[in-house]
């Protein structure tokens, strides 16, 4: 896969487990940050180290203002997929919650 993208700037990756989507049952933060953190490594591995450092891997599944700062404080979760509380007023607490990431 890794050979057939010439613009790694171009990529974002996502993980989103399928129980989690729309389903109300999130990550833990601990599992999310597993799963990015490998995922990270792969790219290292694969394609090479600036690669693994600037690609966001952004997290899907049940986000809401009440997860959303937990789950961005993990050092590879770069940002969410939000679906149904997109369509909600907490869409702000959650957009707001990359300020936890300007603050670490
Ligand atoms: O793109 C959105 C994802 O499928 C997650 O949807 P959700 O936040 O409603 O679980």
């Amino acid at each position: 896969m890794a050979a057939k993208i010439s613009n790694w700037t171009d990529v974002v990756l996502a993980y989103e487990p399928v129980w989690a989507i729309g389903t109300g049952k999130v990550a833990t933060p601990a599992q999310a940050q597993e799963v990015h953190f490998e995922l990270r490594k792969w790219l290292q591995a694969n394609v090479s180290p600036e690669v693994a450092a600037s690609t966001r891997i952004i997290y899907g599944g049940s986000v809401t203002a009440a997860n959303c700062k937990e789950l961005a404080a993990q050092p590879d979760v770069d940002g969410f997929l939000v679906g149904g509380a997109s369509l909600k007023p907490e869409f702000i607490d959650i957009i707001k919650s990359a300020e936890v990431k300007k603050n670490a």
